[in-house]
């Protein structure tokens, strides 16, 4: 079939929206209309070139929810009509990382998704008869695309896509590493480096979870607002203290019980790890930093009692947990709709990467 979808011919550039022949799902696959699609700061990490993976030409998108149109030989759990958010990490039940009950981290396609292709190593995407590759499992900057049954969650009908597409991200990343990687607990004290699409979630998890200060800390002076709602009890410009460390120290009485990167600074990195109280402090890392970059602190730092610990999409396994995400925001338990600041047409999808790098937007959200 032919299909229209934004394209990274490469890196640096501009994506361009092109009409696109879409193979149909092969065993084990499922053809999804997407809906609608965040843009993540990850896509514009990968477009920008930084990413040691990103290959082109390329669709990218991983923030997408739409409906199943066809399913391919063998797939059991879904069926045409199906509403679906697409999992950029799979949850397939049966490899020894999910099994291990471990770590959300299912490896079962990961080689392949990783080379932009489908587990079967070819593509679905091609423009002009050359392969066009998919990205990270999901391209959802294409009006149709085929993902592996694993790597779908199914989701309640009555969800609008426009805004839980947001759930196929950031809103699970953010939430969940308070909740499934660090397990923060009623009272603790929390800061969030980086008020984004990422850490406002983190924000909004802390809240929920009953942590006491939740301290945000950020360059931008306008995150300051939006925070405010989402929870946060304290503020920190980095450009109006003299060390950002010693002012999470001073206003938690000895460090954050617990911190979290949502930037991507290795600098910021280790500051959110040596902003965390002696003896039991934990830095979670979020964001995604540049090929080759590397983070260091004192060993001390660690001997002490601190810890560095990271998470990728929150620690969520996304066929189990996705639908429950939903359902909170269904039951008006988390806010997606404030965070969404920006709806966009395909046609205008460089924009909303624009308002990304510009910082004027939390989630721009293209809608098909
Ligand atoms: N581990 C995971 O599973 C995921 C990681 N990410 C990564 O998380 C990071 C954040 O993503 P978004 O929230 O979408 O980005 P964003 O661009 O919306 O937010 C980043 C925020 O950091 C602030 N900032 C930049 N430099 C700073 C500094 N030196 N000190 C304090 N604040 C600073 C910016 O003003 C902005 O508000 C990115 O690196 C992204 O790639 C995103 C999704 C999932
Ligand atoms: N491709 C990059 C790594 C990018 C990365 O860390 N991705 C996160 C999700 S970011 C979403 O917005 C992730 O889940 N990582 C786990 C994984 O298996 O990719 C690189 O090679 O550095
Ligand atoms: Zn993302
Ligand atoms: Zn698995």
């Amino acid at each position: 079939m032919k299909t229209q979808a934004a394209v990274a011919w490469k890196s640096g550039a501009p994506l361009s929206i092109e009409t696109v022949d879409l193979e149909g799902p092969r065993a084990g696959e499922v053809l999804v209309e997407i809906k609608a699609t965040g843009i993540c700061h990850t896509d514009w990490y990968t477009l920008s070139g930084a990413d040691p993976e990103g290959i082109f030409p390329a669709i990218l998108g991983h923030e997408g929810a739409g409906i199943v149109v066809d399913v391919g030989p063998g797939v059991a759990t879904l069926k045409k009509g199906d509403h679906v958010i697409p999992l950029y990490t799979p949850e397939c039940r049966q490899c020894k990382f999910c099994l291990s009950r471990k770590t959300n981290l299912c490896q079962q396609i990961r080689a392949t998704q990783g080379r932009g292709l489908m587990p079967d190593a070819t593509s679905r995407f091609s423009i002009r008869g050359k392969p066009v590759f998919h990205y990270m499992g999901t391209s959802t900057f294409a009006r149709h695309t085929v993902v592996p049954e694993i790597a779908l969650a199914k989701i309640r009908e009555d969800a609008p896509f426009d805004k839980v597409c947001y759930i196929g991200c950031g809103v699970t990343t953010g939430i969940g590493a308070v909740i499934f990687t660090a397990k923060v607990e009623a009272g603790a004290n929390v800061a969030v480096f980086g008020l984004g699409g990422i850490g406002l979630n983190v924000i909004q998890g802390a809240k929920m979870v009953g942590a006491d200060k939740i301290i945000g800390i950020d360059i931008n002076p306008a995150r300051q607002e939006m925070a405010r709602k989402f929870g946060m009890t304290h503020f920190i410009n980095p450009k109006e203290v003299d060390n950002v460390v010693d002012a999470v120290v001073q206003l938690t009485g000895g460090g954050a019980d617990y911190s979290f990167e949502c930037i991507g600074n290795t600098q910021v990195m280790r500051q959110a790890l040596e902003c965390t109280h002696k003896g039991w402090g934990q830095s979670i890392i979020i964001g995604v930093a540049e090929a080759g970059a590397e983070i260091s602190t004192r060993p001390f730092q660690l001997v002490t009692g601190r810890q560095w610990k990271g998470s990728a999409f929150g620690g969520a396994r996304g066929r189990t947990d996705v639908p429950r995400i939903v359902d909170w925001y269904m039951d008006g338990k988390i806010n997606i709709n404030d965070l969404i600041t920006h709806t966009l047409p395909l046609e205008k999808i460089n924009d909303g990467f624009e308002l990304m790098k510009r910082g004027e937007s939390i989630r721009a959200v293209v809608v098909y």
